[in-house]
Parts: C-alpha cells; sequence; structure tokens
C-alpha cells in the first residue's frame, strides 16, 4: 500500500483564520500532519508527505522510528493534480491511500478499516461530502477534489467502471476544517497525541455553553 499524505505547508487551515493567527494555524496544521503520519505508520506503510513546499520532519516532533518511516516530497500543483499524478497504476500493483493532513483523530484502528477493503475505490468521506481518506487500486479512477468531492467520487468511480464502497468512520469522517470542529480534538484527547497538547498550550478547553460543547480560549497569546 502506497500512502500520500497531501500536506499545504505555506499558510495552512485559513477557515481556522478567525480564531487562530497564521503562526498558530501553522503549528496546529503541523501536530494534526505528526498524528496523522504516526498513525499510518503504526500500521506498518511507509507515508509520504506531498507538500505544497519544503518541509522538516524533524520539525514534526516525532519519534524516530515513525520519523524513519516517512518521506517528503515537494510538489507546488494543486491539490488534485499533485494526488492524480500519484494514482494507480503503480510500478508494483499496489493501491494508493491517500490521506488528509487533518484527520486529527485518525487512529490505527480506523486506519486497518479503511485499508482492509477491497474495493476498486473505498472513501472514508468528510461529514459536509469531503474526501477526508480513500484507497485507489482501479487504474483509471481520478480525484477531483473540493465542493462535495465525495459525491463527484462517486460519480467519476461509475463512470470508469470501479466498484466503490464508503466506509463508515466517525473518526476518519472528522476533519479540523472550521472553529467549532476543534472541539472534536479536544473530546477525544489520547493524551499522547500532539494536536489536543498543542490547543492546550494555546489555551484552549472545552467549554459548555447553552448546553452546547465548543471551546473557549482562556489565555492570551500575542497575535500577529
Ligand atoms: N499537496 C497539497 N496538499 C494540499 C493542498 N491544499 C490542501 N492540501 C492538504 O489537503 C488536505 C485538505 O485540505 P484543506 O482541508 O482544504 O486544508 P487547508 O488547505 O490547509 O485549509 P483551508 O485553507 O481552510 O482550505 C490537508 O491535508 C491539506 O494540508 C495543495 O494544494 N497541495
Ligand atoms: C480537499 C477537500 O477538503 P475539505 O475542503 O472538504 O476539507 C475535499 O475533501 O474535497
Amino acid at each position: 500500500m502506497h500512502v500520500v499524505v497531501p500536506f499545504a505547508a505555506t499558510d495552512p487551515k485559513t477557515r481556522l483564520a478567525s480564531v487562530l493567527t497564521s503562526a498558530e494555524r501553522s503549528t496546529l496544521a503541523r501536530a494534526m500532519l505528526a498524528d496523522v503520519l504516526t498513525a499510518t505508520v503504526e500500521v506498518g506503510t511507509e507515508p509520504t508527505v506531498v507538500s505544497t513546499a519544503p518541509l522538516d520532519l524533524d520539525t514534526l516532533s516525532l519519534e524516530a522510528t515513525i520519523r524513519d518511516a516517512v518521506s517528503v516530497t515537494v510538489d507546488d500543483r494543486p491539490l488534485t493534480e499533485a494526488v492524480n499524478a500519484r494514482l494507480p497504476p503503480n510500478h508494483d500493483d499496489a493501491p494508493t491511500a491517500v490521506i488528509m493532513a487533518d484527520l486529527a483523530l485518525a487512529t490505527p484502528d480506523a486506519l486497518v478499516t479503511l485499508f482492509s477493503r477491497d474495493a476498486d475505490v473505498a472513501i472514508a468521506p468528510g461529514r459536509s461530502g469531503g474526501t477526508n481518506a480513500l484507497v485507489v487500486s482501479h487504474p483509471d479512477f481520478r480525484v477531483d477534489y473540493h465542493g462535495a468531492s465525495y459525491l463527484d467520487h462517486c460519480e467519476i468511480a461509475r463512470e470508469v467502471g470501479a466498484g466503490l464502497e464508503t466506509v463508515d468512520s466517525f473518526r476518519l469522517s472528522t476533519d479540523i476544517d472550521e472553529p467549532d470542529d476543534l472541539a472534536e480534538i479536544l473530546i477525544h484527547d489520547t493524551e499522547t497525541d500532539r494536536a489536543p497538547a498543542c490547543l492546550r498550550e494555546l489555551g484552549f478547553a472545552l467549554e459548555t455553553r447553552d448546553g452546547r460543547v465548543g471551546v473557549a480560549r482562556f489565555e492570551e497569546t500575542t497575535r500577529e
């Protein structure tokens, strides 16, 4: 299994700009990337980060065994093109998995569930219709990200005659895009993952208001 983790290294997570500075978004994006890479290596894969700009893995504080299994390639093409360039057919006939770097709740178990499907295309959709993770073994399937890309990918699979399976996974369906999503990171805090530690360091904590759980920021940090 080839595992690709796309990563927008410059000014990531712009939809969080109302609650995090550019530097903070970059720190959180790297913390989530580190957690995703750790989970993917723990299931026995050697992921490649497809980054829009050079990325020093030593800045991610990965354990040495995880660090050694990860490689980085820089590809400044738009997301869809960069991913399509890495889909089957591969030189060894192995499928390609594409795991987004903002799946802060991804666990080895959730990834095993995805990786064990034998459909031509297996997709773990995001809650708003994105494509958070997928595995492609069909040689003609190509991605088209953004918008309700899960629906687009269902259609593309039909067009090329690829069998598609949708993977029902709470953990893989949770990507961190909007301020409300930050609560998920703290609700499911494992205390070893980097993303919840990063949010706690930035002063975020869970807060229940009017019966709803969200996050509140209790410490002021310097804003850019
Ligand atoms: N290689 C590559 N990865 C990308 C690109 N755009 C987004 N990504 C990654 O693809 C995944 C999903 O993207 P988004 O949720 O839109 O992340 P983002 O671009 O950091 O966030 P927004 O600025 O809020 O859209 C994340 O892992 C991003 O790091 C791109 O142009 N190239
Ligand atoms: C890349 C995009 O991510 P989202 O904007 O849904 O987070 C998608 O899944 O098509």
